[in-house]
């Protein structure tokens, strides 16, 4: 039997603006053809705060002056980045199997997770979204009840909510389409979060974490592996220290300490650890891999790469 892998898209794989994207993902798309030529079947998972900023901003801003252009919530937004980006990685990665004489369908799934009304953190926003705004521009946001920080020298930004992925709506789809063997798109931007009112999903106001997603999405689907593919080869300890040190591989113990002794960063590496760990505890066997494009054919091999196992 084939073995099953879930793969996390960052920033780097994908760009942010449309030219840079149809770039990047021609390079992401050799680096997931590369994982189906090796024999594995994919589900690809990716970022979308950058392009969820560009988009709100668009949608609710610029058409300001056009009566007919009616504004468009964040949910919305977080629906069209999933069509946005997964257009393109598609048919980037459609294409390179192709070249390769490969041929499997590739599709995009719009998918929707619940996230729970009383989570933490809809009391505290922490996602940083969209461009930098005047103080003035701010005061506005702030009066329509939306939160934004300030980045001393550089202007203020939205922020939102972050809440924990609960249920994956669509899951069934993707893990029919999986099982198939069709290389599958989904859980976009951590997916469309959504709240679950009877039969009704209604849209929230938030951004959820990719990476927590990617890992439920592993959890659910039985994955082998777990791979996060980002901007470092390997993670570091001790970052920006003298003790600098980078991590291979660590079992989930070993983990677990690293990210209780504060090593990685709140809003980029530790859900990537958080995600690694949860999904290694629900099952026998299984691996996360935290590297970037270029290594992952090595650290699959053992190579190279922050590799975390079972203790
Ligand atoms: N301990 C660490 N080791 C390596 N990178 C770290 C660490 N802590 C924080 N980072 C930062 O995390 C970034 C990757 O996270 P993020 O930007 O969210 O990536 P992505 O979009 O690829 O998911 C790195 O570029 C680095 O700046
Ligand atoms: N949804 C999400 O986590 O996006 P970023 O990785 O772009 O922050």
């Amino acid at each position: 039997m084939k073995k099953k892998v879930v793969v996390a898209l960052g920033h780097r794989a994908l760009g942010t603006t449309l030219p840079e994207q149809q770039v990047a993902v021609k390079q992401t798309a050799k680096s997931v053809a590369d994982l189906v030529q090796d024999g594995y079947q994919v589900v690809i998972t990716h970022s979308n705060a950058p392009q969820l900023g560009m988009i709100h901003t668009a949608m609710n801003e610029f058409g300001k002056n056009h009566p007919d252009y009616t504004p468009a919530p964040m949910s919305v937004c977080s629906a069209m980045t999933q069509g946005y980006i997964g257009f393109d990685l598609q048919n980037a990665i459609r294409e390179e199997l192709l070249t390769r004489g490969i041929y499997r369908t590739v599709s995009t799934v719009l998918t929707q997770v619940t996230v729970d009304p009383y989570d933490e953190a809809f009391y505290t926003p922490t996602k940083v979204l969209g461009r930098y705004m005047s103080a003035e521009d701010a005061a506005i946001e702030r009066k329509k009840g939306n939160y934004v920080v300030e980045e001393p020298g550089k202007g203020f930004r939205r922020v939102v909510s972050a809440p924990n992925p609960v249920k994956i709506v669509e899951m069934d789809a993707i893990r029919t389409l999986s099982d198939a063997d069709q290389v599958v798109i989904a859980c976009g931007g951590g997916g469309i979060p959504v709240l679950e009112q009877d039969h009704h999903l209604k849209g929230a106001s938030a951004v959820i974490e990719k990476d927590l997603t990617a890992g439920k999405l592993a959890e659910e689907l039985g994955a082998d592996a777990l791979i996060i593919l980002t901007s470092v080869e390997k993670v570091f300890i001790n970052r920006g220290t003298d003790q600098e040190e980078q991590l291979g591989e660590i079992t989930v113990s070993q983990a677990k300490q690293y990210m209780e002794e504060g090593h990685f960063g709140v809003y980029n590496m530790l859900p990537k650890f958080r995600a690694s760990v949860s999904f290694i505890e629900k099952g026998e066997g299984r691996r996360a891999f935290i590297t970037c494009q270029e290594s992952l054919r090595d650290a699959l091999k053992g190579r190279t790469g922050t590799v975390i196992c079972q203790d």
